[in-house]
């Protein structure tokens, strides 16, 4: 027990979890995603150099690690607070924010964002995949980033008095590398002394999820308490998902509102479509896991706001859900995947 215990820490403080609402539990506000920039392929290049347009914008959609400039999140703060008001009147009421260490997490701007929109704002502890950990986390000993994860939720990060409320997204690679071991098992103690949640970037790779789960459940991590992100990237054979999803995690499908046809960072994989999510999670409501799925949009570029034609936070509210609805999941399941699921995995023990 903790004075965290029973409460959802946000970034203007704790909150009781009945106050949570609907909650997208993957987003990005405000990050760069400079890390991962793809080369355009040779012909593209002077579509990936010119500014964001119109016309460009069916590339931008196929191609969005090609454009520098659509890995800048981090500059549109007007426009996120825009889509925020947005995704409030489409009845949102909290948005998970996972930027960690290494993309350009930025506390003073979500805490400025959840002032301005009343929507609920909760920041991620930690580090991302292992090309941003800097010299420092490199040598770190596990024990040391435990004390500075262990900070970043009860002090606050980054030279600030903002607290974290999640440890995550924590990045991981394929195969795993050794400081993202650490960073694994620095999760797995920081959670064991703050009873809180966890959230996991698995490497691309149908084996990455189940090595993640190992690592934390050696190190000690309370694995009901931690979400598997992007799953629909990364494991696509039904058999293989319910082998996963006995290890005991909650399920995210998260990059709702991704079509692309050639997914640059593994193109062996066939991105799904929408419908295609919706029917995975009806697939897993029917098994049973109807307490374990979480859904997002993990917005991280910039076409994916409306500004920019894209979907915004509330796409799925105000679509998904009516396609879920009319494929069999009832309400009352909706309801479990949007509020109570994320509410009793925020909700410190
Ligand atoms: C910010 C982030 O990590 N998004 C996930 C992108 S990925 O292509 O699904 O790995």
């Amino acid at each position: 027990m903790t004075a965290l215990s029973g409460k959802v820490q946000t970034v203007l403080g704790l909150v009781e979890p009945s106050q949570l609402g609907r909650t997208m539990t993957h987003e990005h506000l405000t990050m760069t995603f400079e890390c991962c920039y793809f080369p355009p392929a040779p012909g593209d290049k002077m579509i990936a150099e010119a500014p964001i347009e119109m016309k460009n914008l069916h590339w931008l959609r196929q191609n969005p690690y090609s454009c520098h400039e659509n890995l800048l999140l981090w500059q549109e703060t007007d426009a996120v607070r825009e889509e925020l008001l947005c995704y409030r009147r489409a009845g949102g009421g909290t948005i998970v924010e996972n930027t960690t260490t290494g993309i350009a997490r930025n506390l003073p701007v979500l805490r400025q964002l959840a002032k301005d929109t009343d929507v609920h704002i909760i920041a991620g502890a930690g580090y991302y995949v292992d090309v941003t950990h800097s010299e420092e986390t490199r040598k770190s000993t596990v024990e040391k980033l435990t004390d500075i994860i262990v900070s970043e939720v009860l002090h606050g990060a980054d030279g600030t008095d903002i607290r974290c409320g999640v440890i995550g997204e924590i990045g991981t690679s394929w195969p795993i590398t050794e400081s993202e071991r650490k960073v694994l098992r620095a999760t797995a103690h920081a959670q064991t002394q703050l009873g809180c949640p966890v959230i996991i970037h698995p490497g691309r790779n149908p084996a990455a999820p189940a090595e993640v789960v190992r690592i934390l459940q050696e190190a000690g991590g309370d694995i009901s308490k931690t979400v598997m992100s992007h799953l629909d990237r990364t494991i696509f054979d039904h058999g293989e998902l319910l082998e996963f999803a006995k290890m005991g995690s909650y399920l995210e499908y998260d990059l709702f509102g991704t079509e692309m046809l050639n997914y640059p960072y593994n193109m062996e994989v066939d991105m799904p479509s929408d419908s295609q999510r919706v029917q995975t999670l009806a697939f897993l409501v029917k098994e049973g896991y109807e307490d374990r799925i979480v859904i997002a949009h993990d917005i991280h570029t910039k076409n994916r706001l409306t500004k920019y034609g894209g979907h915004g936070y509330s796409h799925i509210l105000k679509n998904i859900v009516p396609k879920m609805l009319s494929r069999g999941i009832s309400q009352n399941q909706v309801d479990k995947i949007l509020i109570e699921n994320p509410k009793h995995w925020l909700t410190f023990k």
